[in-house]
């Protein structure tokens, strides 16, 4: 494609060269330039892609964009442009055909709820019968089949390459999480959403947003980018803001929540130990509705799903084959080992309002002590100082015992951050273990389960790897879980002995009250 055909629609100033060249492909990334690419430069929270301009001219740019100036290279097109992520996100979509524009496309934006709702939407599509993508926090799907992806909504130059395979695949609707990080970062800009769906507002990548008026300006973006439905959570404060300033604009809104003042709303609602039930009520009729996944939140989860399903036209009784169809979404809320006495569940709560949440559900069932497991990343600074004392907080509010470990430290100090959290568990009250070593913590508390016990693990949900320093070490919680409990019921207390030593063997254990 024609440079000046890609750049013809996007505010630039030619700073030197022709643009009657040919462009093969985009990057944004020096490492991945090919022979005949765009090479678009990005100012980065960690560095500046401008560094990366002769390295990528010398693996085959053949143009540039940049938003800043740079020394002239002769004979390569150079391009200014404002925003350099907003122009890469408009190329993008230009050199990918505008895709979007042929496909039912779904955004789902929130603090938390995102990932379960894009599998309740594809539950419900697939039941209808129709060719879904979806794109989020556990990769991509088209029609069923795994794509990698990076990020929880990948960067616009990916998006739309994504967006155009799912085109050339038949994909009739894509049902897409959109994280604050993406509309902060222009990810999904010139992509047309036919609906957008808000879940929910509470504490999380403030570090970002520095203030929840910020993250929820941030999310609300994405309300004015759709053309169809807005589906919004009444229930929520934010959610309420959201539906008053979509009501000024005259958009259309479908409300769900609890409240029958909702268009989509709950009675007869039973939460149980593995599935919840209830009747649904929306513009369409009522229905019972089963669904596999216990507790309030799942609840809202499906509410906004059959929302959208009732907005499609899709039939109550679809909907409710879809939702039941569903047995489970890896990492939320996953009973990943059962026996006569004990439990134990893996969530992916990382966030306080999460954590709360599901340690209440939790609560509601257990017949004896619930022992969490659990770390924070979080942020560096004083919002992530602040998100580990409060998650620490709702620990020690809710669990009997809380075992407080690394999630990913990434780059952070583990003692710092476990000490940032007990802090917390100890201004609830609460008492607390702590251990850095993330598997010593989940063979810790299973060695403490007495029968009725339910062990909670939380925060790292579907991953299978944890990130030490720069280190990707393999870590999959199910199977630590499930080998430690087939040896404690073959070696009866004998483990448990052993476990205690290699606890006190721990230097960096902090005990608490
Ligand atoms: C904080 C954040 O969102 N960072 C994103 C941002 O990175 P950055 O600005 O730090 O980039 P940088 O490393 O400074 O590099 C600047 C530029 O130089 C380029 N570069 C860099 C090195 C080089 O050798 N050559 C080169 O060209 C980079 O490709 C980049 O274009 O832009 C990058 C390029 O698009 C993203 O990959 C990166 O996401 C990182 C991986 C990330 O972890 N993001 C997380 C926080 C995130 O986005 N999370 C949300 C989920 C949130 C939720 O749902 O809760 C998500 O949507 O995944
Ligand atoms: N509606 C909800 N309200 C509050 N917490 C929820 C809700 N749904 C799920 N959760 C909690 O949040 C965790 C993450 O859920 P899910 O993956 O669906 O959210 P997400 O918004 O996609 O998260 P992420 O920001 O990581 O992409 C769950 O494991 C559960 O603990
Ligand atoms: N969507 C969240 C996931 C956090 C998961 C946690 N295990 C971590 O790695 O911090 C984020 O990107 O902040
Ligand atoms: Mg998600």
């Amino acid at each position: 494609m024609l440079l000046s055909s890609i750049v013809a629609s996007l505010e630039h100033t030619l700073m030197q060269g022709d643009p009657q060249i040919e462009i093969t492909g985009i990057a944004f990334d020096s490492r991945e330039v090919k022979k005949g690419s765009l090479f678009v430069a990005i100012t980065g929270f960690e560095t500046d892609g401008h560094q990366y301009i002769d390295q990528a001219i010398e693996r085959g740019a053949v143009a540039v964009i940049v938003e800043k100036k740079v020394e002239v290279r002769a004979g390569i097109p150079i391009l200014m442009v404002q925003d350099a992520r907003e122009a890469l996100a408009k190329l993008s979509a230009v050199f990918y055909g505008n895709p979007t524009a042929d496909m039912n496309l779904i955004g789902v934006t929130g603090t938390n709820g995102k990932t379960s709702i894009t599998y309740l939407i594809q539950a419900i599509l697939e039941q209808a019968g129709r060719s879904v993508g979806l794109i989020g926090t556990m990769g991509s799907q088209i029609k069923g089949d795994a794509v990698e992806t990076r990020n929880t909504t990948p960067e616009s130059l990916h998006l739309q390459q994504l967006f155009a395979t799912m085109r050339e695949s038949g994909v009739e609707d894509c049902v897409m999480e959109v994280s604050s990080h993406a509309l902060h970062l222009k990810r999904t800009a010139y992509s047309r959403f036919n609906t957008g769906i808000f879940t929910n507002l509470t504490p999380d990548h403030l570090e970002l947003h520095q203030s929840m008026e910020n993250y929820f300006e941030a999310k609300a973006q994405l309300f004015e980018q759709t053309t169809e439905m807005n589906i919004i959570n009444a229930d929520d404060p934010y959610g309420l803001l959201l539906i008053k300033r979509l009501n000024d604009r005259n958009a259309p809104v479908l409300s769900y929540g609890i409240h029958p003042s909702c268009d989509i709303y709950a009675t007869h609602i039973q939460c149980l130990e593995n599935r919840s039930v209830f009747t649904a009520h929306t513009p369409a009729g009522e229905i019972a509705i089963q669904i596999h996944f216990p507790g309030m939140i799942y609840v809202y989860n499906a509410l906004a799903a059959i929302a959208y399903g009732v907005s499609q036209g899709i039939s109550l009784s679809t909907i409710q084959l879809g939702l039941h169809n569903l047995t489970g979404i890896r990492g939320r809320m996953e009973t990943v080992y059962e026996d006569a006495a004990n439990k134990v569940v893996v969530d992916f709560a990382h966030t306080e309002d999460g954590l709360e949440q599901v340690l209440t559900t939790i609560r509601s069932f257990a017949s004896g002590r619930v022992i969490l497991v659990f770390g924070v990343y979080g942020a560096d600074g004083i919002h992530g100082e602040r998100k580990r004392r409060a998650m620490g907080k709702v620990a020690g509010t809710y669990a009997d015992i809380s075992v407080v470990t690394s999630d990913n430290p990434k780059r952070q100090n583990p003692v710092r951050l476990i000490h940032e959290i007990t802090r917390g568990v100890k201004q609830a009250g609460g008492s607390y273990h702590s251990f850095v070593d993330r598997k010593e913590a989940i063979h810790f508390a299973l060695s403490q389960c007495l029968p009725g016990d339910i062990v909670l693990i939380t925060g790292k949900g579907h991953e299978t790897t944890q990130l030490l320093g720069s280190t990707l070490a393999p870590f999959n919680e199910k199977e630590i879980v499930n080998a430690f409990m087939t040896a404690k019921n073959l070696a009866g207390s004998a483990i448990i002995h052993s476990i205690h030593a290699a606890e006190l063997d721990t230097l960096e254990i902090v005990r608490g009250k």
